[in-house]
């Protein structure tokens, strides 16, 4: 089955195109990075995969998700663990006092909360800490969001999705805001995610795609510019290009990083 299916769409905001003609196929179990410089439009490409905008209706085109063309937004956000800098900013704004293991357990009502209404199984319980423990979050249980560090707050918003063990995780740039050891530990840990789900990953670091991510689409000039396999894609000629610097970069053990900037 194709997590995502595009084919032909034009998507932007009011009047304005921002991605034009956008075809990406990404399968079922595959690992991708979406590389792109700042103003690309990876942001909106989330949008779309969210069905918070939609393609322009004034061509033919197909937008399916799990093999399905309509579906409800509640069906969607278990099936996928969509994961932005909003909903990150959203639990800081408004549930600072809730603890780790209520952010965790909310994935079950994909809520922002835990409420008197809700009534959690003892199997939905066992299921939050479990989670937990998957995650090493343990010592977070009781820490409030309010007390949180980035780092840790986004672990126990992935630990949300995680609830419903989806097809696919869907980070836009995961580790905004986390200094090099928490970047490199919330790494380690979508490492451990794929070896369950999908990851596609929507970055501008290069050196966060870890070596299981084997594809690459580059978003630049306005559409998908280019996708495929990492070492066909992630060459000095097209990374120069997206990132409208002359650069080399480098490879050691199927990771990349910029070398130069020429
Ligand atoms: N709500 C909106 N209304 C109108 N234009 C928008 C809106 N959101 C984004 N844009 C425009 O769409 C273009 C792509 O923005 P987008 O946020 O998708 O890029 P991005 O690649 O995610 O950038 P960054 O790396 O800086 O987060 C930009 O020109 C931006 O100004």
């Amino acid at each position: 089955m194709n997590i995502i299916d595009f084919e032909n769409i034009n998507v932007g905001y009011d009047e304005k195109i921002i991605l034009k003609d956008v075809n990406l196929k990404i399968k079922e179990k595959e690992h991708w990075a979406i590389l792109g410089a700042n103003g690309s439009g990876k942001s909106t490409l989330m949008k779309l995969i969210q069905s918070e905008i939609h393609p322009r209706k004034t061509n033919e085109y197909k937008k399916e998700i799990l093999g399905k063309a309509t579906y409800s937004i509640f069906e969607l956000r278990k099936e996928l663990g969509i994961i932005t800098n909003d909903l990150h900013n959203y639990f800081a704004r408004e549930a600072g006092y809730l603890n780790g293991f209520e952010v965790v357990l909310s994935g079950h009502y994909s809520s922002v909360g835990i409420f008197t209404h809700q009534d959690f199984t003892k199997e939905q319980i066992i299921k939050a800490k479990e989670v937990l423990e998957f995650l090493e979050i343990v010592d977070l249980k009781d820490k409030k969001v309010a007390e949180m560090s980035t780092g840790q707050l986004r672990k126990c918003i992935v630990g949300r999705a995680l609830i419903h063990n989806p097809k696919a995780f869907i980070l836009d740039e995961p580790t905004v805001g986390l200094d090099i050891k928490a970047q490199i530990n919330f790494i380690k840990m979508l490492k451990k995610l794929s070896l369950t789900s999908s990851i596609i990953l929507v970055t501008h670091h290069l050196e966060e795609i870890f070596e299981e991510i084997k594809n690459i689409a580059l978003i630049h000039n306005n559409t998908i510019y280019k996708s495929g396999k990492k070492e066909e894609i992630l060459t000095n000629e097209n990374l120069s290009e997206i990132f409208d610097t002359k650069l080399s970069i480098g490879e050691k053990n199927g990771r990349y990083f910029v070398e130069e900037i020429l």
